[in-house]
């Protein structure tokens, strides 16, 4: 049986790439985010406003449960899961972790274009973004680097990154 999480950063390509390897390796393929927002018929966007960040979290560790059931299945959680409760022990114990590590720079050029649907990023100028990037990195590291593995996923921005990254996590995880 094999269960995989995909954590990282908002942008990293937890998205993309779970995906695209999901589909290569034959399993199925969870997005926590969209899981949620079937589940409660919101977005995440509404859900933050109506509940504030304190009542998503509590969802998203309640579908995180929920979706850890699954087998055979890459998950690809919500950039802040690792970082709250004890989420992270959790993945560990019911799967294997990856930490999909990107270079800040990389992140804010995907993130400037993508904020959009992410509320915690929204409004924010181009060097307000950068900064927050920064400092959220620092403060997840102690929960990220607990992830069994670590891939460097700077390469996400073509079909044909994407197929080689896939190649080299399938090579990461020996599968
Ligand atoms: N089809 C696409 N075309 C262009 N850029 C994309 C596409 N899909 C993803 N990206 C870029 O890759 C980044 C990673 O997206 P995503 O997989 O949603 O990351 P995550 O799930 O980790 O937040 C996005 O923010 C976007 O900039
Ligand atoms: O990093 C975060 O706190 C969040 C990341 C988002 O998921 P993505 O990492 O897929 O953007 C989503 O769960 C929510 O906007 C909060
Ligand atoms: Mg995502």
């Amino acid at each position: 049986m094999t269960r995989i999480f995909l954590i990282g950063y908002m942008g990293a390509g937890k998205t993309t790439l779970g995906k695209a390897f999901a589909r290569e390796m034959n399993l199925s393929f969870v997005d926590q985010d969209w899981y949620i927002e079937e589940r409660f018929h919101k977005t995440v966007q509404e859900i933050f406003a109506e509940r504030g960040e304190q009542g998503f979290r509590e969802l998203e560790r309640q579908m995180l449960h929920e979706i850890a059931e699954f087998e055979d299945v890459v998950i690809s959680t919500g950039g802040g899961a690792p970082c709250f409760y004890d989420n992270m022990e959790f993945m560990n114990q019911k799967g294997e972790t990856v930490f999909l590590n990107v270079a800040p720079d990389v992140l804010f050029s995907r993130l400037k274009i993508a904020s959009q649907n992410r509320p915690i990023l929204r409004g924010k100028t181009n060097e307000e973004l950068k900064a927050f990037i920064a400092k959220a990195l620092e403060k997840r590291a102690p929960f990220y680097s607990k992830a069994k593995y670590i891939f460097n996923a700077d390469e996400l921005e073509d079909i044909y990154q994407i197929k080689s990254s896939v190649n080299k996590l399938k090579e990461l995880l020996g599968l």
